[in-house]
């Protein structure tokens, strides 16, 4: 297991990042269904009343930003969260990262082809890692700059590749492409610009 079973404030025992992983990815898993699936009026009824429950659990297991997990879990996919497409980091180092991606049914855009919204989210986020290295100020996004190069088709494996371009003191510039094997389907570019002390 990749992670410490830890105490939390309740005395319970928080999840440990296996089993964190894989409920993000049930989760992943169910919007993906929701967004093919035309179910029937009983079973809308049930889930939604499922869906009311779960959320009621959740809701009194709320924490702190800095305590929650959601996002948070660099050693696995997706650093733990749902929101944007599905990745997985492959080599990371100061200079940028590498890593493989997929977008789920859930993030389609028309004719089997991804939402044009999803793939500066999923730049943004995979910069936003980069720059917000450690040791280094919180940075955030000042500008970002996507050319759509082909159609992102769903449910392959693509390869990411982000890097930092240059730096002139707290404007970061940085850089990266989604490749769908040597075709490459985007390209973006991001001035990110370090927070001063006290800054939002
Ligand atoms: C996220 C931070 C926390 C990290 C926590 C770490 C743990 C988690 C780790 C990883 C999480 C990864 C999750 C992804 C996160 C991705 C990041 C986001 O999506 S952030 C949300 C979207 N962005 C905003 O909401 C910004 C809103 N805008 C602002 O707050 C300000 O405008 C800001 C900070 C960008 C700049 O404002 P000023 O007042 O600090 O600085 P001024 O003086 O205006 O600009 C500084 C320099 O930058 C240039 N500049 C600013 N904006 C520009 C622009 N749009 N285009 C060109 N130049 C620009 C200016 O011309 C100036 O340049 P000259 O020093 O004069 O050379």
């Amino acid at each position: 297991m990749s992670g410490a079973l830890a105490a939390d404030d309740r005395g319970g025992i928080v999840v440990d990042d296996l089993a964190y992983e894989a409920l993000v990815g049930a989760t992943r898993n169910f919007l993906d269904a929701l967004a093919v699936a035309v179910p029937d009026g009983p079973t809308a009824d049930r889930l939604t009343a499922d869906l009311a429950g779960w959320a009621g659990v959740l809701g009194g297991l709320a924490a702190e930003e800095r305590d929650r997990l959601f996002g948070r879990r660099a050693g696995i996919a997706s650093y733990g969260q749902a929101m944007t497409p599905a990745y997985r980091v492959l080599e990371r180092d100061d200079a940028g990262l590498r890593g493989v991606a997929r977008f789920g049914r859930y993030f389609h855009g028309g004719k089997g082809a991804a939402h044009g919204g999803a793939v500066p989210l999923l730049f943004d986020e995979l910069f936003g890692r980069v720059i917000n290295g450690e040791g280094r100020p919180p940075a955030r996004t000042a500008y970002l700059h996507v050319d759509f190069r082909a159609v992102v088709r769903l449910d392959r494996d693509l390869g990411l590749r982000v890097w930092r371009e240059r730096e002139e003191g707290r404007k970061q510039y940085v850089r990266g492409e989604i490749r769908d094997g040597d075709v490459v389907c985007a390209e973006a570019e991001a001035l990110f610009v370090a927070l001063r002390p006290g800054q939002p």
